[in-house]
């Protein structure tokens, strides 16, 4: 078996060393709110976007709420704005078409004024302004999430954290990074692996996202398995209320149980509670050895047997566990021209281990290779241990999202299940929606039971949708599933809300956002539902 695992490290050198470029998806930024009364029963219509998306087709799956009786932008306003923030209080709808627009090309929002606030003060006098005068406002950082929360719906400010991007301190102690709202995730992980250390998130759209959209959203990632959710590793905040009150949470503190952890309200809370404008947190040491293993199976139980086996043998080095079909292996070699470094087979999985000694993790890793190979769980795999190998497998996982833009127009899921249901959902849904759809595929983060479960359409396709949802959610809500693992509700799922979460929960967040922003001005139209449960 040693001639086989060698073997494997061979085909490894076949692989070509393509980037994963940074796309946007996977996180946004401070997203997320809806007017006063909570519950607006406003009626919903179906919209969609014409000059949406990137690739052929484009819309969005989004429902279009009324607007709510905010004001709109003065002269007197607009003076405001500009003598706070001299030149950057933007009214050029060519700079501002960007903001206006989400990654996806789906929704698409009508602000005529986008503010770049470089310090927590001025944050605090825009939302001040904002909140006296019920101007509402969408605060975006960089503008990657996939549920149409980073961008306006109507006229809504865009307050942007973009130049909001200072290290504010690095405690090489305890690894724990401070820094502004608008750090760029792939720059604060630049940051800190000078230091010796690593981010304890990492997603394909690292080089846009901004660590206050991760946090305001509670992105997952493809470390989520080893090194748990933001609502562990973020230590401290800074927010902003809406009325422009400045709560400073900003500890580094392992250990702090003096009343309730307010910060855990503003994490993933898509900006309708608060504008984070500064984040602590910690950092997991710089692992000395990583590899990764890129394997093929012949079945979706065959995988899950090698998962189980993986968690049993890898154990404290397991650093990722994510999956794809062969339908996403089709749309990145079709669209990106990447190479299947493998025999062709029904699922791929990423294996990822990161440690502290070489020699012991490639041991482990052997006899883990060893077992699913010999027990043929496995069909055929290749093991990478070079950095710049490892990236070129880790593109085919992570750029799955960009080739299905270029498939047509798409309809994202992102649900989380016991692990063993995920890719009948898939199955299912193939069957469900027959020839209507181009493409139903599944990937995910296996370890962590997040499918990513992706529809393509030539065209946007109505009628599709209509086979599609509710079924996805019902079949979601009868295992026991959430129909958003990582992405959050923002504008697009909203009004699904109570497939996963119960009546009286929903009404509860309800009375902490009328609370926190009773004029509603932040975020409106996202996360919570129209209408009351
Ligand atoms: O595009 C998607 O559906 C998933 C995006 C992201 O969360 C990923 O895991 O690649
Ligand atoms: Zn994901």
């Amino acid at each position: 078996m040693a001639a086989l695992f060698h073997g494997l490290r061979r085909v490894a050198l076949k692989v070509r060393g393509q980037r994963a470029l940074c796309r946007g998806p996977a996180s946004s930024i401070l997203c997320g709110g809806r007017g006063l009364p909570v519950c607006g029963g406003s009626p919903e219509r179906l919209f969609h976007s014409t000059r949406a998306q990137g690739g052929p087709g484009g819309a969005a799956q989004a429902s279009a709420p009324n607007r709510l009786p905010f004001a709109t932008i003065s002269r007197e306003d607009l003076a405001f704005f500009e003598q706070l923030l001299p030149g950057r209080a933007i009214t050029d709808p060519e700079v501002l078409e960007p903001s206006n627009v989400d990654w996806l090309q789906s929704v698409r929002g009508s602000s005529e004024l986008l503010l770049r606030p470089r310090t927590t003060e001025e944050v605090s006098h825009i939302l001040r302004y904002c909140n006296e005068r019920k101007l509402a406002v969408t605060p975006q950082g960089g503008n990657t999430g996939l549920v149409g929360g980073s961008v306006p719906v109507f006229d809504e400010i865009i307050l942007s954290t973009a130049l909001m991007n200072q290290v504010l301190s690095f405690d090489s102690v305890s690894g724990t990074i401070t820094c502004q709202a608008g750090c760029v995730l792939e720059n604060l992980s630049s940051f800190v692996e000078e230091r010796d250390f690593i981010m304890p998130l990492d997603l394909g759209a690292k080089g846009s996202c901004h660590i206050g959209g991760n946090v305001a959203t509670n992105a997952g990632g493809l470390r989520l398995l080893r090194y748990g959710s933001l609502r562990g590793t973020v230590l401290g905040m800074e927010v902003v209320l809406a009325n422009g009150k400045v709560l400073n949470c900003l500890t580094g503190l392992r250990k702090d149980n003096t009343g309730y952890d307010l910060k855990q309200l503003f994490i993933g809370s898509e900006g309708t509670l608060g504008v984070i404008t500064a984040v602590s947190i910690l950092c997991p040491r710089k692992p000395k050895a990583v590899n990764l293993a890129f394997l093929g199976c012949s079945s979706f139980e065959q995988l899950l047997e090698v998962f189980q086996c993986c968690r049993g043998m890898l154990g404290e080095i397991l650093s990722a566990f994510e999956f794809l079909d062969s339908a996403c292996m089709k749309l990145v070699e079709d669209h990106l021209r990447l190479t299947n470094p493998i025999k062709e087979s029904s699922f791929y999985i990423v294996i990822e281990t990161a440690g502290s000694n070489a020699a012991h993790d490639e041991e482990k890793l052997h006899s883990f290779l060893e077992e699913v190979m010999t027990s043929s769980l496995v069909t055929d795999g290749t093991v990478a241990t070079e950095e710049i190998k490892i990236k070129a497998l880790w593109a085919i996982r992570e750029r799955i999202t960009e080739a299905l833009r270029h498939d047509g127009y798409t309809y994202k899921y992102d649900i989380s299940l016991p692990v063993e249901k995920i890719y009948q959902l898939v199955e299912d849904m193939r069957e469900h929606v027959g020839s209507r759809a181009k493409n139903v595929v599944g990937y995910g983060h296996l370890g962590d039971g997040n499918l990513h479960l992706n529809i393509t359409s030539p065209f946007y396709d109505a009628a599709l949708l209509s086979a599609i949802e509710p079924f996805i959610y019902e079949w979601t809500a009868n295992h026991r599933g959430s129909i958003s693992a990582e992405h959050g509700l923002g504008l697009k799922k909203k009004n699904y809300i109570h497939f996963s979460k119960a009546p009286e929960v929903v009404l509860l967040m309800g009375y902490i956002k009328a609370i926190l922003d009773p004029k509603g001005i932040l975020n409106p139209y996202k996360t919570l539902p129209d209408t009351c449960p």
